[in-house]
């Protein structure tokens, strides 16, 4: 692997003495530096990466043996091998691809048969007297179902859905302030049902429809793969949906922790989002390196991050119903591929994952693309933008949408020169030291890089496409940097220290052995605490 990042270093280093833009000097550069599946175009072409750089960088995937893992990966290895789990999000998108075997076993008739009972349990609440679902779960048990509720608001017609993730009571309180205890469904969703937060505020949403005439009994249903503590909680079983190890959290939309989409979509759009996940499978698995979005996705991300050093990147969706995609992609890229450590413990050979993070656009706009056009870093920009809206009536907010997203691209590649920015000075009038001072200010390096993801209208299929894609993106990623995507054992030791202060909090135990900083913290919250 070193051989071949070394190629990749050198490959950067030429690649720096051509602009962006000059790269369109070659015809048909749009074409080449772009792949479509189905309807949904990818364009990388306003990249530093030319046919050389893109040889080089298959070599590397070829090399880390993506080919090979990504086939493990779908025959249901444990390819999760510090935790010794298969990784098979896909079986649950998997409507009628024939069998998916772990460890010798067959697990669709199971998961088919979960699909099945989650559908008849959404149509029994579309059907009832609820009027609210309150989802309680964190992480990939919140972060997931609810940005898809609000990405496919236009095919919305169960009752209205609430997230409750944070352990700070205000989220509680504030979601279950106006709603009818007895109309609510409370969901439990969480993948070990050990969680603190979410088993805090199940409690917390247990006690409050006690007390307001709801019946938790009849009124709560869990997603989780721990049915004892599910029962031990007192959700009866037919409204426990459940799930297996091979389900990472952040993984885990397409099955029963998306039961609050379902709800909210109903089963035949739920089904139009988990085959858009299994077309975009498909092409994974189908699809040549050169043509095969995901790998391209990834291999542009390793450019950016890896062999160009870019320490982030920006999500921004052109689509104000995405506005959590970058809060669900943070999740599922930072925790997937944050690593330190290869495979075989060794250290990793170059950086691990950036820093992802963006807003929807146009908002974005106006608070930090400031930075990212004239700050001294450059941050890749993943750019994504649908054909059409779901308001006929507003095509013309649609249109400044989308002439703002593609504005942003092209000045980010195209800058503004020193030259360009003194014409435009001369022109106001100014002069001498003054026009030079004033023109510094006015000038955009440009060159910097972007990609942009491009469908006909965001409906459940398309999303359903977006989210495998930018999974599979991970996975590659994190195979060439030889890590294990699928754990995240760096959360473990804030949760770990949390439990040894919460005493020392409540005071019923010293603060002893703690750093002098945290003791003098908790000295000044104890001091300050209004008496209970
Ligand atoms: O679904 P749960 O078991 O409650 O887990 C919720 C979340 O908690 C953990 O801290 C993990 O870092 C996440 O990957 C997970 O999604």
């Amino acid at each position: 692997m070193t051989d071949h990042w070394n190629a990749l270093e050198a490959l950067a280093q030429n690649a720096s003495e051509h602009s962006i833009l000059s790269l369109f000097d070659t015809p048909g550069r749009a074409e080449e530096f772009s792949t479509q599946t189905g309807d949904m175009l990818f364009d990388y072409s306003k990249t530093s990466i030319v046919a050389g750089i893109r040889d080089a960088l298959i070599a590397l995937a070829g090399a880390a043996g993506v080919a090979e893992k990504r086939e493990a990966m779908f025959a249901g290895e444990a390819i999760n091998d510090t935790e010794g789990r298969a990784v098979l999000h896909t079986a649950l998108r998997n409507l009628d691809g024939g069998p998916v075997m772990v460890a010798g076993e067959d697990v669709m008739p199971g998961v088919l048969a979960t699909l099945e009972r989650m559908r008849g349990f959404a149509r029994e609440i579309r059907n009832s007297k609820i009027t609210d679902v309150v989802n309680i779960g964190i992480g990939g048990s919140d972060l997931g179902p609810a940005m898809a509720v609000e990405a496919l608001s236009p095919y919305h017609d169960g009752p209205r859905c609430h997230f409750v993730s944070n352990v700070d009571g205000a989220h509680i309180a504030d979601t279950l302030r106006g709603l009818d205890a007895k109309t609510t469904l409370v969901i439990v969703a969480s993948k070990t049902f050990t969680t603190i937060e979410t088993m805090t505020n199940a409690r917390t949403a247990r006690a409050w429809m006690t007390d307001h005439g709801g019946d938790p009994a009849a009124q709560f249903a869990a997603l989780s793969t721990a049915d004892d503590l599910t029962a031990d909680f007192g959700i009866p079983a037919e409204r426990v949906f459940g799930f297996e190890d091979w389900v990472g959290g952040r993984y885990s939309m397409w099955g029963p922790i998306g039961l609050s989409v379902m709800i909210a979509i109903g089963p035949d759009a739920f089904d139009a989002f988990l085959r858009g996940g299994q077309a975009m499978d498909r092409h994974f698995r189908a699809a040549a390196f050169e043509e095969n979005m995901p790998v391209l996705l990834a291999l542009t991300g390793i450019w950016h991050a890896q062999v160009c050093g870019h320490a982030s990147r920006a999500v921004l969706p052109y689509d104000q119903r995405l506005k959590k995609l970058p809060d669900y992609f943070q999740q599922l890229e930072m925790e997937s591929n944050g690593k330190r450590v290869q495979m075989d413990g060794t250290p990793v050979l170059v950086d691990s994952g950036p820093v992802v993070w963006g807003a929807a656009g146009t908002n974005g706009q106006h608070a930090f693309y400031q930075l990212i056009h004239q700050g001294t870093r450059v941050i890749p920009c993943e750019f994504m933008i649908a054909a059409n809206g779901h308001e006929p009536d507003l095509a013309h907010h649609h249109q400044l949408l989308i002439a703002n997203c593609l504005a942003q691209s092209e000045a980010l590649m195209r800058g503004r020169s020193a030259d360009e920015a003194r014409e435009k000075m001369r022109t106001k009038g100014f002069t001498g030291d003054e026009l030079e001072r004033q023109a510094q200010h006015r000038v955009f390096e440009g060159n910097r890089p972007s990609v942009t993801l491009s469908y006909p209208l965001l409906d459940p299929f398309t999303l359903g496409q977006i989210v495998a894609l930018y999974e599979h993106r991970v996975f590659v990623e994190g195979v060439i940097l030889g890590i294990n995507s699928f754990d995240q054992w760096g959360v473990e030791l804030g949760k770990e220290l949390a439990t040894s202060l919460q005493p020392v909090v409540e005071g019923t135990a010293p603060a002893e052995g703690k750093d002098g900083s945290t003791a003098r913290l908790v000295a000044f919250i104890h001091r300050n605490r209004d008496p209970a």
